[in-house]
């Protein structure tokens, strides 16, 4: 079974519009897991635009699923803009304090609007080797954020991770515009052949969506979990707004 790891950072984003803990980030954590999820996924950026520090202590204290972190292991520590908002300490310092289940290393600038391209470990590959190996000294499971390149996802093998995780928007995009579909999945089913082929455990994520997913599941081989936060998030607004409505309504004293 392919386990589902929800991703609160859309719940994070609504809370941080007001200075209140509500939504709250781990009743949602809770309410994910009560409803059946396999795992809790975060992406603390250094801009602190949705999910903070503070969460991810937070949740560590109260999850029984794998708890995921992800994150730019080269950012540094940045002091909050906001007064009663934690600093950012930096990824390592935060998830060497905290060691969650699993930490998913993302090659994200600083600035970017959302994670949009996997490791060139060509470039990069002598600087994270030695960060996943204090990862996983300390215990934590580690996967590397990867386009679905064979030479790189090679490469990826050579740092001593865990895990690597595909990154799919290509497959999305193509997916919802009808465009080369068979042809960008051909070259994920090739990217997951070659991770096996590696030894490497098999994650994916970004922009998959009820639709895109039971193609990219049923043919992509040997893929052990998704991670999925922004439709999944979209979508319990569409499922739920009319029973909202209604209780609202209802408030009011109508029927
Ligand atoms: C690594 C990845 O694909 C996700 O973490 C995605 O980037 C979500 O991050 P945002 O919610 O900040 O867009
Ligand atoms: N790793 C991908 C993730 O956590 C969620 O991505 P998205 O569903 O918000 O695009």
């Amino acid at each position: 079974m392919i386990a589902l790891s929800v991703n609160l950072n859309k719940i994070a984003l609504i809370r941080n519009s007001r200075d209140t803990t509500n939504p709250s980030v781990p009743g949602h954590a809770q309410m994910c897991i009560d409803a059946g999820a396999d795992g809790i996924t975060v992406h603390p950026r250094p801009d602190q635009r949705h999910i903070r520090a503070q969460d991810c202590y937070d949740l560590a204290a109260m999850l029984d699923v794998e708890f995921n972190i992800e994150g730019n292991p080269f950012t540094r520590a940045r002091k909050s803009e906001r007064e009663g908002v934690t600093d950012y300490p930096g990824f390592m310092e935060l998830v060497k304090d905290i060691r969650p289940a699993q930490v998913t290393l993302v090659p994200d600038g600083d600035g970017q609007l959302t994670s949009d391209h996997g490791f060139d470990l060509k470039r990069d590959g002598d600087r994270v080797a030695p960060l996943v190996a204090e990862l996983k000294s300390l215990g934590m499971r580690t996967s590397l954020f990867m386009d679905p390149d064979p030479e790189q996802i090679r490469l990826a093998a050579q740092t001593g991770t865990d895990r690597i995780e595909l990154y799919t928007e290509r497959y999305a995009h193509a997916f919802k515009t009808n465009t080369d579909v068979d042809k960008v999945l051909g070259e994920f089913i090739r990217a997951a052949e070659v991770a096996a082929e590696e030894g490497l455990g098999l994650n994916a994520g970004h922009d998959l969506d009820l639709h895109n997913l039971p193609r990219f599941t049923t043919e992509v081989p040997g893929l052990l979990e998704v991670s999925i936060g922004h439709a999944l998030t979209v979508d319990a607004i569409h499922q739920g707004l009319a029973n909202s409505i209604r209780a609202y309504q209802h408030a009011l004293g109508k029927q």
